[in-house]
């Protein structure tokens, strides 16, 4: 097959990423020019205005020629364009409109590739000019593409591998400047998506988008992403729990360029899932929401991008293998005691415990209206549903089920709070609640259930407060 060919079936398209400042600058303002300033302003302020206004549901919303436009233009800049697109997509879904959901998740599968000669040029930057010689073989086309980085099928040579042989690696190779273009690239797709008065107050975009500046310079350092792959396959960690597998890393990986062991497992959110048992179910969902909990409370350093490609399932090593640790975050103790406690307050009912621990987080500023505090706490309440004590175990995720009907009473929460919210939720919560509510929809996805009161009760018998 010609690379042509490779790419389209897998949905790559090979096009350069736009590396310079003005490179960047000129790809935004045509697509602003092209989309006509106004109108989209006027689309956007329709789209993105939130169920409370009754032009929400108006014919008005993107063309599908708009959003292919967008789609495309976001999908060839990558980087910040596309994180947002994920970081909206996941955090956010049922509280943008459809129109957008439907924009960023196209943005999220549409992926590019680098022609090869800009593949050669970071490489050769990276690992010098003889870097072939590390490799027994190479493919030069892609075979998967993310938002900051595409990666390579190859097989690292004896000499190089640190089991001694011709090892099938991964190798995850960055896309040239992306570190130095965040600023500017959050900073004009905050300007398209709001074009300036749009989203509801309480969605707080600047901290979202700070937030994310924050994620997407530490995803950009693949040295670090190296240091938590290392921590994780430690002993320690997940070194020994045959549950999971944690790739190694070769130790000439770079900040541009990861080398790791390829794993071989499928999509455990794919259409794989038909096929499983539901033994095989509710056995891979359980672990993936205790590896959650084991995140937490035990190791405060926790993988934050619950994408269900992140987590592959291999059917004849029976394992949950993991992949990218980029977005690997770190919590404080202080933070973990506070909120294992709001938790705790929530699965009780204890309205008042829930404020004080609320307080102490920062979710909450003691200045709050009624409404404002019963959403709260009904919405704390309600995600910590699978631990409580009088719930009936295993807890059935999926659709029709209880945990259905709580979604859906969590996201009738959400307009009020976006209303009445005085203070952004903490800095911790956007990765943290990314994480929880991702591995609740995987279990859903999976039709799963789970003995979540079992893995709680485990997690809290364990846990000692204080440093
Ligand atoms: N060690 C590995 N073995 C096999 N496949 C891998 C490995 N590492 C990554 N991949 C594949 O490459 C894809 C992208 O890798 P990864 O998620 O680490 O990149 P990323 O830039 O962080 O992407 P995103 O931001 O979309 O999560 C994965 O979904 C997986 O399909």
């Amino acid at each position: 097959m010609s690379d042509t060919q490779i790419a389209t079936t897998r949905r790559l398209q090979s096009s350069k990423v736009p590396s310079s400042r003005i490179g960047r600058l000129f790809h935004y303002g045509g697509l602003a020019a092209s989309l006509g300033y106004g109108a989209a302003s006027e689309l956007l302020r329709r789209t993105t205005s939130g169920p409370e206004d009754s032009q929400y549901t108006s014919s008005l919303v993107m063309t599908e020629a708009n959003v292919s436009r967008l789609v495309s233009k976001l999908s060839q800049m990558r980087g910040a364009a596309l994180k947002l697109g994920q970081f909206m997509s996941i955090q956010d879904s049922h509280l943008l409109p459809p129109q957008v959901e439907e924009m960023f998740r196209r943005v999220q599968d549409s992926a590019h590739y680098m022609p090869d000669w800009q593949m050669e040029k970071v490489l050769t930057s990276s690992l010098g000019p003889s870097w072939s010689d590390y490799f027994v073989s190479f493919d030069r086309v892609p075979f998967a593409a993310a938002s900051i980085g595409q990666v390579h099928r190859a097989v690292l040579a004896a000499t190089s591998s640190p089991t001694g042989k011709d090892e099938p690696v991964a190798v995850k190779i960055q896309f040239p400047n992306i570190k130095n273009s965040i600023e500017s690239d959050l900073g004009y797709v905050k300007l398209l998506l709001t074009a300036g008065r749009l989203l509801p107050k309480g969605l707080f975009l600047d901290r979202t988008i700070r937030a994310m500046k924050e994620e997407l310079a530490d995803e950009c350092n693949y040295t670090r992403e190296a240091s938590f792959l290392r921590k994780f396959g430690s002993p320690e960690y997940l070194g020994h729990d045959s549950r999971f597998k944690v790739p190694w890393v070769w130790e000439g990986s770079t900040d541009d360029v990861l080398v790791m062991e390829r794993v071989h497992g499928v999509s455990v959110g794919g259409s794989m899932v038909d096929k499983l048992s539901q033994q095989d179910r509710n056995d891979i969902a359980s672990r993936i929401i205790d590896l959650c909990l084991m995140e937490l409370f035990s190791f405060r350093a926790m993988q934050t991008d619950p994408n269900w490609t992140n987590f592959l399932w291999n059917s004849r090593t029976r394992q949950v293998e993991l992949v990218d640790f980029g977005a690997t975050r770190e919590y404080s103790k202080e933070f973990i005691d506070n909120w294992l406690r709001l938790i705790q307050a929530a699965a009780l009912e204890d309205r008042e415990a829930c404020i004080e621990w609320s307080l102490k987080l920062g979710y909450l500023t003691g200045e709050e209206n009624e409404i404002m505090l019963n959403a709260h706490i009904q919405s704390m309440q309600l995600l910590a549903t699978p631990f409580k004590v009088s719930t009936p175990q295993p807890f059935a995720f999926g659709r029709g089920t209880h945990w259905a009907k709580i979604t859906a009473e969590i996201r009738a929460q959400i307009p009020v709070m976006l209303q009445h919210r005085l203070t952004p939720p903490p800095q911790e919560t956007y990765s943290l609640n990314r994480k929880l509510s991702g591995a609740f929809l995987l279990a859903s996805r999976l039709g799963a259930s789970v003995d979540c009161g079992c893995l709680w009760e485990d997690l809290v018998s364990k846990y000692s407060f204080g440093s």
